[in-house]
């Protein structure tokens, strides 16, 4: 356990926070802050150190260009969805776009949810307005509730507690479902059930899925079953938002005496919390997770490779992922520079694409959505920044769920705006529905195979 004093570790929380710390709640009784953070200091990890070191690893492949991220997940995880169909949901689709990159593009794929911590967000506003009412912006169940009353949007830091459990019931099953059969690539025809299956979508897998399973028949008939078809390893990642539960959650290892942030594999620092001397980034700068940072339409190249000095001083392989999210009309102007000059100070990082940050917008009903062509257009022009420049197009990073729900327009589907109303349950960012999120596999999965087509002295 981290001390709140472990002196040239990990500054205490009152130091951080006088950093200037971006996006954080305002809490009306610190004594229940204290409480909360105290209670978390003494719970077991969630995560073990040795894991997120085999994550950098499988990371550290990402970045030489030998292996493809997957992550993906909820914009917001809520209290009430961590229920068994909706864990289990959200992995199947993850599977399933895992074995569509795998097999359609001969690629190794790093499988990473944005699940089991995802609970707090950073507004644009700190209020909302609804008629004539103002009360403070929801800020993910972490924070507050998304019932619009006064009552509900205080900041509560019980709720610290809550994202705990919630996040060790989460990976608990998601730890006992891809280890305990359900990720058996046998299963892979399992994982396609009858709603995707009627889609034009669901019968292009069935032929991957078959064509696996005939693969998998002669490997068997042949003697060769090894482990690694009847488990997947998967990793938990969120953003590192709420400094009282990062902090909490940091520990020494008792193998290295480093700390981690043992509330996931993976942490990520957002756009709106990425100042080179705030809080975030000097907390993140001291664990030794693999972290993230997005990086939206208004970073100079200096602002990456300043954050790659803080972050990654020693420049150790798999440490450091740039998460890009551009927009699909700024991507192939504003990444070129920013990769080239990153790549010529000599930094070595991750480079994944975020396809849904730079893509938003309100549909004229008042429902915040993005176009599935738009997202398509930024993994695209992500490829083919990457392709131009001869570096590697490390992965995507998705916002989805396992769920039929009508948050995103377009897909083969034909989703129109009208249609938004039907199942819209994000309580923040739209996610992909699990048609829509097979159809991106399958498109970056031809995006994947198009570039190994494509002799290397043309590159
Ligand atoms: O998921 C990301 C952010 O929290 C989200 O885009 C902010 O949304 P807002 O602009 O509605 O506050
Ligand atoms: C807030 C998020 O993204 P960004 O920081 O890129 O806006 C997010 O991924 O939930």
């Amino acid at each position: 356990m981290v001390p709140d004093d472990a002196p040239g570790l990990i500054p205490d929380l009152a130091t951080l926070h006088a950093r200037g710390a971006a996006q954080q709640p305002t809490y009306p009784d610190p004594a229940a802050v204290q409480a909360a953070v105290q209670k978390l200091r003494g719970m077991p990890p969630l995560v073990f150190a040795g894991e997120c070191d085999d994550l950098k690893t499988k990371l550290a492949a990402v970045s030489r260009g030998e292996a493809f991220l997957l992550q993906g997940g909820d914009c917001a995880e809520t209290f009430d969805g961590v229920t068994a169909d909706n864990v289990r949901n959200k992995l199947r689709v993850l599977l399933q776009m895992a074995v569509v990159l795998t097999y359609a593009a001969s690629v190794p794929v790093v499988k990473l949810g944005r699940l089991a911590g995802q609970y707090a967000k950073p507004r644009s506003s700190d209020t909302e307005t609804r008629g004539d009412v103002t009360l403070p912006a929801y800020r993910g169940d972490a924070v507050n509730g998304f019932a619009f009353t006064p009552e509900s949007r205080v900041p509560d830091p019980q709720r610290l507690v809550d994202v705990y459990n919630s996040s060790a019931a989460t990976l608990n099953l998601v730890r006992a479902f891809v280890t305990g059969g359900y990720a058996d690539l046998r299963q892979v025809h399992a994982w396609n059930t009858s709603f995707v299956k009627s889609s034009g979508v669901g019968a292009r897998y069935e032929q991957v899925a078959d064509e696996i399973e005939r693969a998998l028949t002669f490997m068997k008939a042949i003697g060769a079953d090894p482990e690694e078809f009847h488990r997947v390893d998967f990793h938990s990642s969120h953003e590192a938002l709420v400094l009282e539960y990062e902090h909490a959650m940091t520990r020494i290892d008792s193998r290295t005496q480093a700390p981690y942030d043992v509330s996931a594999h993976f942490l990520w620092i957002g756009e709106r919390t990425r100042q080179l001397d705030g809080a975030h980034v000097e907390l993140l700068s001291r664990v030794q997770n693999p972290i993230g940072v997005k990086l939206g339409p208004t970073t100079t190249a200096d602002d990456a490779i300043a954050l790659a000095e803080r972050l990654d001083p020693h420049r150790e392989a798999g440490r450091l992922t740039f998460i890009t999210r551009m927009g699909a009309g700024k991507i192939r102007d504003l990444l070129p520079p920013l990769v080239e000059k990153v790549r010529a100070a000599g930094v070595e990082v991750a480079w994944v694409c975020d396809p849904m940050h730079g893509n938003t917008f309100e549909a004229s009903s008042g429902y915040k959505t993005r176009r599935f062509d738009d997202v398509i257009d930024e993994v695209q022009g992500f490829f083919d920044v990457h392709h131009g420049l001869g570096t590697w197009p490390g992965g995507i990073h998705v916002e989805l769920t396992g769920d039929d729900v009508t948050e995103c327009v377009g897909g083969g589907e034909a989703l129109a705006e009208a249609d938004l109303g039907n199942r819209y349950e994000s309580v923040c960012d739209p996610r992909l529905n699990r048609v829509q999120s097979l159809e991106l596999a399958f498109l970056v999965a031809d995006m994947l195979r198009r570039r190994d087509e494509t002799p290397v002295d043309a590159r």
